[in-house]
């Protein structure tokens, strides 16, 4: 099976790693130093401590064709747009996996011209390194939905789901993706404007307390059906996490952009479609996007 991943960033090559195993597998990064970088010194994956060499090839995106029976995205939600733009121009067939956090990247996808896409999310943790190098720093699945088409080539990534790399299917998409959206629309601000850890949000106190609060406002804005059970997620994956700095506080620190847009302005549009206030969202948004490209001395 031919997989084409679009991104050589910490979830691109960490797929990378895994399925060249039993894969035929390309990296189509934006930078051709980084493909130089990866064909001839191989892709570097450390786990526990232990780091293997795995061969891999790479192009720089956007100079030929790109072809696979399935392409996984991994750009970050801000670089979707030139995403959509390249998968148009560069490729003539085959499935799309789009892995973002959030929910921005869902309206694009109309503009995709392709027969089968799919949404999906990543339970992993996975830290870039450098341009070679990814550490697999939690272990967890990816679970996939389909969002458009039938799964045509998509099944054949059930033959190559292991367990130490597990690749699931979920029948609703939109569920699939709202749960980790409010995962990600409560740690993921709260631990960057704090500036700590994710099991922080669950030990202290008072951080519990706006955990909650920013939680309630969700609720209203999404109309999630079950309250209960989301709850009992987020405090799962703080638990489970409690090591991790979330991704938005990792941007801030080191000075690039966040996620928040497709991750707190959907549930703020989400919010006016119905209605429903959202100032604690606001208020975090704001605070996000006001810190994001300074670094935290900046
Ligand atoms: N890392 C994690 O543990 C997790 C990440 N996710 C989600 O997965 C997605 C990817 O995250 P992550 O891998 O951490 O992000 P990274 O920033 O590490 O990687 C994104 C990669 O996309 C590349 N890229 C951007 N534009 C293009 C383009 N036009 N063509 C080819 N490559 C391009 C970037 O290249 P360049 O380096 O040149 O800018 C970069 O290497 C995000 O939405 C994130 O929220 C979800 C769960 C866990
Ligand atoms: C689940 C969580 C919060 C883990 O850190 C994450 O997805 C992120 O940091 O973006």
């Amino acid at each position: 099976m031919k997989i084409g991943i679009i991104g050589g960033g910490a979830i691109g090559l960490l797929i990378a790693a895994y399925l060249s195993s039993t894969c035929e597998v390309t990296i189509y990064t934006r930078r051709k130093t980084q493909a130089d970088l990866l064909n001839e010194r191989g892709l570097r994956m450390i786990k526990n401590g232990d780091e293997r060499i795995v061969p891999i090839r790479a192009w720089a995106a956007g100079y030929e064709k790109m072809q696979a029976d399935v392409f996984f995205v991994t750009v970050k939600q801000y670089d979707m747009v030139h995403a959509i733009e390249l998968c148009n121009q560069w490729t003539d067939g085959g499935a799309f996996v789009f892995l973002q956090n959030g929910m921005g990247h869902v309206s694009l996808l109309s503009q995709l011209k392709a027969q089968c896409i799919a949404v999906g999310t990543v339970e992993h943790g996975a830290f870039k390194k450098d341009d070679r190098t990814v550490e697999h720093t939690g272990i967890g699945k990816i679970s996939i939905a389909l969002f458009q088409g039938d799964t045509g080539p998509l099944k054949q990534l059930l033959d190559v789901s292991s367990s130490d790399f597990p690749i699931e299917f979920e029948h609703n998409w939109q569920q699939l993706l709202t749960n980790k959206l409010v995962v990600n629309a409560v740690i993921n601000p709260l631990t960057a404007m704090l500036r700590v850890p994710n099991g922080e949000l669950v030990k202290t106190k008072e951080y519990k307390k706006m955990m909650e609060l920013l939680f309630s406002e969700i609720c209203l804005a999404l109309s999630l059906p079950d309250e209960n059970e989301a709850r009992e997620r987020i405090v799962r994956i703080c638990e489970r996490t409690a090591n991790n700095r979330s991704s938005m506080l990792c941007d801030l620190e080191n000075g690039r952009m966040t996620e928040i847009e497709a991750i707190l302005g959907y549930v703020i549009a989400k919010g006016k479609e119905k209605g429903v206030q959202t100032p604690i969202c606001q208020f975090l948004m704001n605070a996000v996007k006001g810190m994001e490209g300074r670094g935290f001395n900046g």
